[in-house]
């Protein structure tokens, strides 16, 4: 007996503790039981994603944990920030992967509203995302900031969260989301969370999936010339003209055919600096075969401003 609950004992402690999400398909109802959470005392954080969940989603759920009782989760491919002829047909829809990630968590609320729930037949009001949208990757997808600050603005409707966690690796996102709640007063704290990248620094991202392994190489050298660049920033490297063509250079090396831009900027503004001083981010979107990737760093440089 004793030795039968021995190895009961530890067979229970070897197992992983899962927890099943809650999933929720109804905003409305999401709202609502949102909303008794917080009646009873429950301080709530919400975690936007379009699913395929990697260890950078779930970075973003372990840093509400840290702040928040509950924490609810959104998975929903958002139609209006893709473009006609972008991958919103084959972007990665793994929901039991995803909800399996998720048990690794608790308490845990998932909602995964269809497109319709989101935009009832006959929607035609959006949101006209604020002026920094325009440049970066807003230069190249005319449409998308549009189309998700239209689509976070819903999801702080159908999840009236206290604070909302966002990943910097989308970093002109951050921003324009954090511009939306301050001109729009929406009642919600925007949290900006680090970067999490594979041991050879690849950023993960939903889309690393799409690269065959010779392009996951040539995909390295994204973060690698970021490396490099902020290296020489704080080195005291102050032109940036000559930093863009040596990151340029680098991924042209590696590889890349087709780069989208290459920006050393103001982390507030986004405007390109000619000079470097003080923070700077350096932001990169280039194409790896029909892969489109983004990357970006912050960096102090000792050269004040
Ligand atoms: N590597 C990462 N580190 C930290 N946050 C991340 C990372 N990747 C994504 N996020 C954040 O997760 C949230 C949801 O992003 P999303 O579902 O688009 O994932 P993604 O991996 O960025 O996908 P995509 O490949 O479409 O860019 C966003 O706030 C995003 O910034
Ligand atoms: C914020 C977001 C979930 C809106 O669809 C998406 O742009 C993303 O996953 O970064
Ligand atoms: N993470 C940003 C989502 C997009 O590229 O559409």
């Amino acid at each position: 007996m004793g030795v039968t609950l021995a190895v009961l004992y530890v067979f229970l402690a070897c197992w992983p503790m899962t927890f099943p999400p809650r999933v929720f398909y109804d905003p409305a109802s999401f709202r609502d039981e949102i909303r008794q959470a917080q009646a009873d005392g429950k301080r709530v954080g919400l975690v936007p994603t379009m699913g395929a969940l990697h260890q950078g989603h779930l970075s973003l759920v372990a840093e509400s944990q840290k702040s928040c009782d509950l924490t609810v989760v959104t998975i929903f491919v958002n139609p209006t920030q893709f473009a006609p002829g972008e991958d919103f047909a084959k972007y990665p829809r793994t929901l039991e992967a995803d909800l399996k990630l998720l048990s690794a968590f608790d308490p845990v609320w998932v909602l995964v509203p269809e497109v319709d729930a989101m935009y009832p037949p006959g929607n035609t009001t959006v949101v006209q995302a604020p002026e920094i949208a325009q440049s970066l990757e807003g230069a190249f997808r005319p449409s998308h900031f549009d189309g998700v600050a239209t689509i976070v603005l819903k999801l702080f409707q159908a999840a009236p969260a206290d604070m909302a966690f966002f990943g910097q690796k989308d970093f002109q996102q951050v921003r324009v989301i954090e511009e939306m709640v301050r001109d729009l007063i929406v009642p919600i704290e925007i949290v900006r969370c680090p970067i999490i990248r594979e041991a050879n620094g690849l950023a993960m991202s939903s889309r690393n999936r799409y690269l065959s392994p010779e392009e996951r190489e040539i995909a390295l050298s994204i973060s690698r010339s970021l490396e490099e660049a902020s290296q020489q920033i704080k080195e005291g490297e102050t032109n940036a003209q000559s930093l863009r063509d040596k990151i340029e250079q680098t991924l042209r090396d590696a590889g890349f055919r087709e780069i989208d831009y290459v920006s050393i900027a103001c982390p507030r503004t986004l405007k390109s600096v000619e000079t470097i001083e003080g923070d700077v981010v350096i932001l990169v979107a280039a194409k790896v075969g029909s892969t489109r990737l983004i990357d970006n760093i912050l960096v102090s440089s000792p050269v004040s401003s």
